[in-house]
């Protein structure tokens, strides 16, 4: 049986081929043109990191293929809205329908609530979703390298790279900010060859679902402490953040945590807000 990543791809060529021969490339080309800027993903983050605090990249996610329906009741403006009162550095937003009840139009509802910088949360792997995240209001791309490798008879994984550097190349052509990927060390040894890269480490397995806090913390140590990632996936508790953090990692991608509270941005200031005193302090 073929595992879930493997699953959507075959699912997003699909969807790739429907899409386009509604709207071409070239019609969406002639869109961008007329566009405004986009918002800083990477500068935003860059900037949350000089004062010395936390930067939460919070998502916005109905539901999962490992989760199931993680949030009923589901308004992204709202959402959007609570993840920057409650200290959000950006926000992730879900587009794939068929595995994550996720909508494009998503990106402009949240976008149009907030002044936060968005990352388009999908599975790109062709030129026109990147087309598509730059129309529909997205800031930022996510490039899965998982999704860039073939497995060969004997186990052995390749990747193909150019593909990776050529869709960097062009969101970046685009205004868009990337972050890349990764879940071992082969694959983060390709994403530090990559043009400029925001890495994202995932926690979870995409083929396994199996989730742990080590995968980042081991990969951490490869970087070394000059080199920012992303802490993707599994992060529940402040103890899961205080341990990254001793750790040296301080961003963050969460979403289930944030999305089964009833505030999801009063749960991000709990996570990873200052500790607020109970007594007022006195005059
Ligand atoms: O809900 P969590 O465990 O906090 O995880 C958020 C985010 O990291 C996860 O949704 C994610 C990370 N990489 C992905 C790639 C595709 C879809 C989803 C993801």
């Amino acid at each position: 049986m073929p595992d879930i990543l493997h699953r959507i791809l075959d699912r997003k060529l699909e969807e790739i081929a429907e899409r386009s021969r509604k709207r071409t490339m070239d019609d969406m080309a002639a869109q961008i043109a007329d566009l405004g800027e986009t918002r800083g993903f990477v500068a935003a983050i860059d900037a949350r990191l000089y004062e010395n605090k936390p930067a939460v990249i919070a998502e916005v996610k109905k539901a999962s293929p490992s989760k199931g329906l993680i949030r009923a009741d589901f308004d992204p403006a709202a959402i959007a809205r609570s993840y920057e009162a409650g200290g959000a550095t950006c926000l992730s937003v879900l587009t794939d329908a068929d595995f994550f009840q996720g909508h494009e139009d998503y990106v402009g509802q949240a976008r149009a609530a907030c002044n936060l910088p968005i990352l388009r949360k999908d599975f790109i792997i062709d030129e026109y979703q990147v087309y598509e995240a730059r129309v529909i209001g997205a800031d930022c791309i996510l490039l899965i390298v998982s999704a860039f490798g073939s497995k060969y008879g004997d186990g052995e994984v390749v990747y193909d790279e150019s593909r990776l550097t050529e869709l960097s190349l062009l969101a970046a052509e685009l205004d868009l900010d990337v972050l890349v990927e990764v879940h071992n060390e082969e694959e983060l040894e390709i994403a530090l060859g990559m043009p400029a890269p925001l890495i994202g480490v995932n926690n979870r397995n995409l083929r396994t679902f199996e989730t742990s806090l080590g995968t980042s913390l081991k990969l951490k140590d490869r970087v070394g402490p000059d080199t920012a990632i992303v802490a993707e996936s599994g992060i529940h508790t402040t103890e899961d953040v205080r341990t990254l953090r001793e750790k040296g990692i301080h961003t963050f991608l969460v979403g289930e945590a944030f999305m089964r509270a009833a505030d999801p941005g009063a749960e991000l200031q709990k996570l990873f807000g200052t500790h607020v005193p109970t007594h007022p302090p006195k005059h």
